[in-house]
């Protein structure tokens, strides 16, 4: 047998693990390394200060902003709401230097306390900056804080003429941040309502569909609000394909609410009958029509995304090219239920392994795999290109990375999120597979979210393998049980004192997921590949 996914054959077996993990070798736990930093590489790459470089400059007399240029004379007013805003804001004010005349943002709670201790002083504003910074939105929920964020950033821009320039920082966390519920719909409404929906599984543009039908500044209102002062969004994706008018519900894309939609929304999950009267009033009194469609027609609104979960996974290809991987990007987009993505990469692991066995591929697992792609938003030339990659790579050490971000339809009551829920999940498959494998140790499987934080626990996501569900057997840990309460966190916490977690700390910027599979090559680390392939 070619032993393409070689890693246990002829690895050395860790003498001195710790939780008495004798089975670990070198190999894995090096693998987990260069997972971590691979993953490390597609964070960095989207922290805010690279990327307001790259869209934002003094040139002489000229403010250049995505490519516009404006003369600025001390009228630039700037107001941010996000995970990664403050990080832009700061970048900002020492880009702007005295033409900026004052600003507000609002992030999350806590965030400065966190970038301080970690040492990320350059993602804070100093003591004389004439930007406030207000915290809040505690669990990515709108709340009172929040809402008086909102508020002051609505009375900046309301005061505004047509003189100024409003710079716009957003980045995803921005619904959460900027709430400002239509009357007569109550802040604990639209708490519980955005709650309920997040935990039957409705996605971001499901979610963010609403938001912008019931509140007074998301779906354009706050560009209604900057009137008639000009208006410029630079904006960091975390919303798969980058659409400008879903990314934080859209304060600045002046798009006409569909109500429509929303009440098929609330029927999809089961919410309709038990909404309160005031949503049913705001969604009943919708026109569907102007939303500021005026104001967008005379050129005074421009957005710009400037920083995408395509430009992470682009550094972590690079990174992983270096460290000897084949990179090979599968999509950006990878959506649908946690279930279905876990199969898929069980099922791309086990054509990797097949593709370098002398037995060669079983007849139906191609298949198996394209019929995956609509359930988890990749098409088929994506999946086929990655399948022609796994066929071709005899032997070698291949990085397979995608971006997105799953849902999960919370059913128990235990602590998680995406990314972890994701890796356990994997992991069962990777040990249902492990019969077939070649060499089982010659697999790793990372999920982390960029933002650091993977739902609320303190951890951005975990990493699994083949090994992961007899190690936690051995811990008298069940995997099925964790993942039946919701409970992934708990779970990577106690199995082997929780040395499979990545714990980034908040990262100060957000572009959804990403997921690493690893698969170390005959000679790991060789750099065999360095030079070959696309990514
Ligand atoms: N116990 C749990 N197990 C698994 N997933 C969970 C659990 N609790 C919450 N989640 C998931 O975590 C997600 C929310 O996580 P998080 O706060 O990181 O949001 P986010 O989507 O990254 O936010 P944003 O896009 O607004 O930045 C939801 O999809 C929710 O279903
Ligand atoms: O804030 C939000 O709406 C989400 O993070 C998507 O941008």
């Amino acid at each position: 047998m070619a032993s393409g996914l070689c890693g246990a054959a002829g690895s050395v077996l860790l003498s001195s693990a710790p939780w008495g993990l004798g089975r670990r070798s070198r190999r894995m736990m090096t693998l987990w390394t260069q997972g971590r930093e691979v993953f490390g590489a597609a964070v960095s790459a989207v922290l805010p200060e690279n990327m307001m470089h790259g869209s934002l400059a003094l040139r002489g007399e000229r403010l250049l902003v995505d490519g516009r240029s404006f003369a600025p004379t001390g009228n630039v007013h700037l107001v941010g709401f996000g995970k990664a805003v403050l990080g832009m804001a700061a970048a900002a004010e020492r880009i702007l230097g005295d033409h900026l005349v004052r600003g507000v943002v609002s992030v999350p709670h806590g965030i400065q306390e966190a970038l301080r201790q970690a040492g990320k002083g350059e993602m804070l504003l100093g003591p004389d900056s004439r930007i406030t910074v207000l915290e809040g939105a505690r669990h990515n929920l709108p709340d009172r804080d929040a809402m008086e964020a909102a508020s002051a950033i609505r009375e900046l821009a309301s005061g505004l003429t047509e003189q100024d320039l409003l710079l716009v920082l957003i980045s995803g966390g921005g619904s959460a941040l900027l709430p400002a519920p239509t009357p007569p719909i109550t802040l604990e409404e639209k708490q519980s309502l955005t709650r309920q929906l997040a935990a039957r599984g409705a996605t971001i543009q499901e979610l963010n569909t609403l938001r912008k039908a019931l509140s007074q500044l998301k779906g354009g209102g706050l560009a209604r609000c900057a009137h008639p002062a000009q208006v410029v969004s630079l904006i960091l994706s975390d919303v798969i394909a980058d659409p400008p008018e879903l990314i934080a519900s859209g304060p600045t894309v002046p798009s006409p609410a569909d109500p429509g939609e929303c009440w098929a929304i609330l029927e999809r999950y089961g919410l309709r009958s038990s909404l309160p009267q005031s949503v049913r009033d705001v969604l009943s009194g919708l026109g569907g029509a102007d939303m500021g469609q005026g104001q967008a027609g005379s050129g005074l609104v421009h957005n710009a995304v400037i920083g995408s979960n395509a430009l992470a996974l682009e550094a972590a290809s690079a990174r992983a090219r270096e460290l000897g991987f084949l990179p090979v990007v599968l999509s950006h987009a990878v959506c649908g239920e946690v279930q279905a993505v876990s199969r898929l990469y069980g099922l791309l692991v086990r054509f990797a392994s097949q593709a370098q066995s002398e037995e060669g591929l079983e007849g139906s697992l191609r298949e198996a795999i394209l019929g995956m792609g609509l359930e988890v938003g990749v098409p088929d030339r994506d999946l086929l290109h990655t399948l022609k990659v796994l066929e071709e790579c005899r032997g070698g050490a291949l990085c397979l990375l995608s971006g997105g971000e799953p849902t999960v339809q919370l059913r128990g009551k235990g602590k998680g999120g995406r990314n972890q829920e994701l890796a356990l999940r994997v992991a069962v498959e990777l040990a249902q597979g492990v019969s077939s494998l070649p060499a089982p140790l010659g697999v790793a499987f990372l999920s982390g979210g960029t933002d650091g934080q993977d739902g609320p626990t303190d951890a951005a996501g975990a990493i699994a393998d083949p090994l992961l569900v007899s190690e936690a057997r051995e811990q008298g840990l069940d995997p099925a049980e964790f993942l039946d309460n919701n409970d992934s966190y708990t779970f990577f916490t106690r199995l082997s004192g929780g040395d499979r977690l990545i714990r980034t700390g908040l990262t100060g910027t957000n572009v959804m997921d990403v997921h690493l599979v690893l698969i170390q090559g005959e000679e790991a680390g060789s750099g065999a590949h360095a030079a070959a392939g696309r990514s």
